[in-house]
């Protein structure tokens, strides 16, 4: 089960650019896939696409072989949260049936309550979407994408409204699915650091390019700060450890590397000022 974008390009009638141009990606079963970039970049463009609520201007995009666009219910195992689709004047519980009738997939009305408990808003389930806050709405668009335990994700700016208990809670989930049932997802978001507890690879997207495809870093990566320059350490001709200009060694912490035997030759010659664990700095690629 693959996704696979080629050549996706749209432009608006509007405006004399195009808000997503020439993107290619494949999004493999069980891959999530972090969609980041600046204000205005593409990456609701582009999810709207894949969900169907925009046509392409040119490309393809296929879902297990099939083109979307030609063929009928290709997203029925999709959940997709993008814009809110609830209805207002319907009860929360009331609209988490009416959109299990709407799919035809009534047998998922045992999931209602534990979506809706997952979601912080099982509470709330009597009251009407329509007078809710704003980080509510989110939530209650994400019950409806979550409830039918759909083979592919499409997350909106999903952590937008919600409390760090309801982040930790949603990470959680989503993480646990795409471990035991691999479930695929595409999610944009601002949130880096929510990003990176849950993204294998991210995109980023600049003026609806795709600029840069980008692996999760694994490992952990520390900085020492040297007190002087050196050039005479033993280990310096290992894969894991560079030399960074201003007397910073970098380490990335494998299995194979021996920390103790580094960390020992360090103190022997007084060379440790200060130790620092670097992040995987998804924020740089905003810099530019
Ligand atoms: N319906 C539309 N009609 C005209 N232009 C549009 C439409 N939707 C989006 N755009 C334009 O396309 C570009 C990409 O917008 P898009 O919403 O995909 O960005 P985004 O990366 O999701 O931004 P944000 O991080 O702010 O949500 C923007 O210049 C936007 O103004």
């Amino acid at each position: 089960m693959t996704l696979s974008v080629e050549n996706l390009s749209k432009k608006f009638p509007a405006n004399d650019f195009y808000s997503l141009q020439d993107v290619e990606l494949t999004v493999k079963k069980g891959e999530i896939v972090g969609l980041i970039g600046k204000n205005g970049a593409g990456k609701s463009t582009f999810l709207k696409l894949i969900a169907k609520a925009l046509r392409p201007t040119t490309g393809k995009i296929e879902y297990n072989g099939v083109d979307i666009n030609k063929k009928e219910n290709v997203l029925e195992d999709f959940g997709i949260m993008i814009e809110t689709v609830f209805y207002p004047e319907l009860t929360v519980l009331e609209n988490m049936v009416f959109y299990l009738e709407l799919h035809d997939k009534n047998e998922y009305r045992d999931n209602i309550q534990k979506t809706l408990e997952l979601v912080g808003l099982w509470q709330a389930r009597k009251r009407k979407p329509g007078d809710f806050s704003f980080g509510m709405k989110q939530r209650m668009a994400l019950a409806l994408a979550l409830v039918t335990e759909p083979e592919f994700l499409l997350l909106d700016e999903p952590f937008v409204g919600l409390d760090p208990i309801g982040v930790g809670n949603l990470i959680g989930i989503l993480k646990k699915w795409s471990k035991t049932r691999e479930i695929s997802m595409m999610i944009s978001s601002h949130q880096l650091g929510e990003l990176e507890e849950l993204c294998n690879r991210y995109v980023y997207i600049e003026n609806g390019r795709l600029k840069e495809s980008i692996a999760h870093q694994t490992n952990n990566v520390l900085l020492i700060h040297l007190t002087k320059e050196t050039k005479t350490l033993s280990f310096l001709e290992s894969p894991e450890v560079k030399l960074l200009p201003g007397n910073i060694l970098e380490l990335t912490a494998k299995d194979s590397i021996d920390l103790n035997r580094i960390f020992a030759e360090l103190g022997e010659k007084n060379l440790i000022k200060a130790i620092e664990v670097k992040e995987n700095k998804l924020k740089d690629y905003f810099k530019n």
